[in-house]
């Protein structure tokens, strides 16, 4: 499952002209597993929603090779998702195959039968009528990888997908994760834990704001670069301007 890689040109994304990820140059290679770690408000989950054309660039350019928006998975931070609707387990797994349905289609057997499968392999099985309302985090979080499984996306993008889940769940999501990178699938994980990076994914964006490193993990999570990240931290200024910022790095 080749999509020649995502390539970033000296990428800046703002908010008000307020830079929240400036001067990123590098690449995700095809089929390649990396983790996205920084500190607070380091940029990586609006790197993310770039990456999926949901943000602009303020400059610079993303070549996203072959991958078009509908080769995108995309799992937000849970914070983000509003569980009080009264859908069922089912029918969220079955959002996964809107690229099959479309809009206002009937869903087809072969997609109800793979929402099956999806389930039981996140070990979910026979809740297909459960309201979402009912599960626990960690359910849910299943759930959403279920849905994933079925969108089957060459790119898949994850927000902090092990952040309030239990040990076994997160063991059993990290398979997910291993066997959608057997399969040759780009993944690209925003996570916040040190040990599950470096026991888990080959190569890591450290992020603050700017890329303080982009490689093997082994190269990239050094006690140095770590520090260096947490330095940049404290030393933002939430008030600078795009301009003065561009400028600041050229000079
Ligand atoms: N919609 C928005 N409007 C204005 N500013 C935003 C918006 N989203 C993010 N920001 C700002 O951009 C910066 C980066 O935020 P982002 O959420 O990308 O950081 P993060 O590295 O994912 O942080 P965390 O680890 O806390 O989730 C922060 O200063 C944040 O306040």
């Amino acid at each position: 499952m080749t999509t020649g890689g995502i390539h970033l040109q000296d990428v800046t994304i703002a908010f008000d002209r307020h830079p929240a990820v400036h001067h990123l140059n590098g690449s995700f290679a095809s089929g390649s597993l990396t983790a996205i770690v920084g500190p607070n408000g380091a940029g990586k989950s609006t790197l993310l929603r770039a990456l999926m054309h949901e943000l602009p660039l303020a400059s610079g350019r993303i070549d996203r090779g072959h991958v078009v928006p509908t080769d995108i998975g995309y799992l937000p931070q849970a914070a983000d998702i509003d569980r009080r609707f009264p859908i069922t387990v089912g029918d969220v797994v079955l959002l996964g195959a809107w690229r099959q349905t479309g809009a206002f289609h009937a869903v087809s057997e072969g997609s109800v039968s793979e929402a099956r499968r999806a389930l039981s392999s996140v070990g979910l099985t026979g809740s297909e009528q459960r309201l979402i309302g009912t599960l626990s985090a960690g359910q849910f979080q299943r759930v959403l990888f279920a849905r994933l499984l079925l969108q089957n996306a060459k790119l898949i993008l994850l927000d902090e997908p092990f952040t309030a889940i239990d040990a076994r769940t997160t063991h059993d999501l990290l398979h997910v994760v291993r066997c959608w990178h057997q399969d040759g699938r780009t993944v690209i994980a925003v996570l916040h834990d040190v040990e599950q990076v470096r026991a888990h994914f080959p190569q890591t964006l450290l992020l603050a704001r700017e890329p303080i490193a982009w490689g093997p993990t082994v190269t990239t999570m050094t006690a140095d670069n770590l520090l260096r990240a947490r330095l940049m931290a404290e030393r933002w200024d939430e008030t600078a301007a795009i301009c003065d910022m561009l400028d600041q790095s050229a000079a």
